[in-house]
C-alpha cells in the first residue's frame, strides 16, 4: 500500500464538488476600439439562480449575448457541462438546451397561451405527412401546455385565452414559461421584471424561484437590487467588461454590493466571507 493511500481524505463541500453546467473563461469581445467584454470569467452550477449585475455599460448585455449565441466572442471558451461550445448563432444555443427570455416581450399578443408556449415548435398531428402540410395539433397543445403551467403553478384559466387578455406580469409569466418548457440546460432572463409592477413582479420571481427549483439553473440579468437579493444564489458583479465579484447575498449587503459594482469598494478590499464560492 502507498503512503498516500494512509492521508485522510477531505471531501470537498458538497457545492463546490458540484460539475458546473456553463462556464465561460477569459471572453474578449471588442467594437473597433471598444472592449464590451474584457477577459470575463462566467460560472453557474445546477439548480442555482445566478445574478448577473452591472452599471450601465459594463458589458452584462454583451456577455449574456456570448452564452446565448447572439454573438462570437473573439477570443476565450465557453464550456457547457464541460465540453467546449462554439455558438455561433441563438438557434445554436437553443439547440443546445439555452433558452433566453429578454426584456423586450417576445410573445406574440394575438395567439392564444398555448400556442405562445409552442410558438416556433407546434406540435403536428399524422405523422410526416401532418408536419408536411403542417397540421397542428392544437388539442395536444393545449393538454401539454396546461399541465406544464399546473407544473409551475401559474394561475390562469384557460390555455386558449389570447396572451394579449392578461397582465404584463402574466405575459411575461408566459415567457418563462415557455424558456422553461424547452431548455435543457439553462434559463437566461435579461430583466424579467423591469417592466412590471410591485405584484407582477413578484409573480415572476416566484415563477423564477420554481424553475430554479425543478433544477433549472437561471442566470438573472437585473437593476433591482432587492428582487436580485430576495432571489439570487449568488451574484456575479460585472464591471468595466469583466466579472468583478462573486458575491454572496446572504453575507453581503446590497448598500456595500451596489458599491463594488459602481467601483467605491475594490473587490480585493472585500473580507473573504461576503465572496461566494
Ligand atoms: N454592437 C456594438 N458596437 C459597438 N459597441 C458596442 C456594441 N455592443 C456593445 N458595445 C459597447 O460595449 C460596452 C458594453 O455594452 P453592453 O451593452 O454589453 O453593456 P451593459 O452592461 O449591458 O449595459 P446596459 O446595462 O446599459 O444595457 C458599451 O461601451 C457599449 O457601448
Amino acid at each position: 500500500m502507498t503512503a498516500a493511500a494512509h492521508l485522510p481524505v477531505t471531501p470537498p463541500a458538497p457545492h463546490l464538488a458540484r460539475p458546473l453546467v456553463m462556464q465561460a473563461r477569459g471572453l474578449v469581445k471588442r467594437y473597433g476600439h471598444v472592449t464590451a467584454i474584457g477577459g470575463a470569467d462566467f460560472e453557474l452550477r445546477p439548480g442555482e439562480i445566478m445574478a448577473v449585475i452591472g452599471d450601465n455599460g459594463a458589458g452584462k448585455s454583451s456577455l449574456i449575448k456570448a452564452l446565448s449565441g447572439a454573438l462570437i466572442p473573439d477570443e476565450g471558451e465557453i464550456l457547457l457541462d464541460g465540453q467546449p461550445v462554439h455558438f455561433r448563432t441563438p438557434s445554436d444555443a437553443r439547440r443546445a438546451g439555452i433558452e433566453t427570455v429578454y426584456q423586450d416581450l417576445a410573445v406574440a399578443p394575438a395567439m392564444t397561451i398555448a400556442e405562445n408556449l409552442f410558438l416556433g415548435r407546434e406540435l403536428y398531428r399524422g405523422g410526416a405527412l401532418g408536419r408536411a402540410l403542417k397540421l397542428i395539433d392544437r388539442r395536444r397543445m393545449l393538454t401539454e401546455a396546461t399541465e406544464h403551467m399546473k407544473g409551475l403553478q401559474f394561475a390562469i384559466k384557460s390555455m386558449s385565452q389570447p396572451v394579449e387578455t392578461l397582465s404584463g406580469g402574466q405575459r411575461q409569466g408566459v415567457a418563462v414559461a415557455r424558456a422553461a418548457a424547452f431548455a435543457q440546460h439553462v434559463v437566461i432572463m435579461d430583466e424579467p421584471t423591469a417592466a412590471l409592477g410591485v405584484r407582477e413582479g413578484n409573480m415572476v420571481l416566484d415563477l423564477i424561484r420554481k424553475v430554479r427549483d425543478r433544477g433549472l439553473p437561471v442566470i438573472l440579468i437585473s437593476h433591482n437590487m432587492p428582487h436580485v437579493f430576495e432571489i439570487a444564489d449568488r451574484i456575479h458583479v460585472h464591471r468595466m467588461g469583466r466579472r468583478a465579484a462573486l458575491l454572496n447575498p446572504q453575507k453581503i449587503s446590497m448598500a456595500d454590493t451596489v458599491s463594488v459594482m459602481t467601483g467605491a469598494i475594490r473587490p480585493e478590499d472585500l473580507s473573504a466571507d461576503v465572496l461566494a464560492h
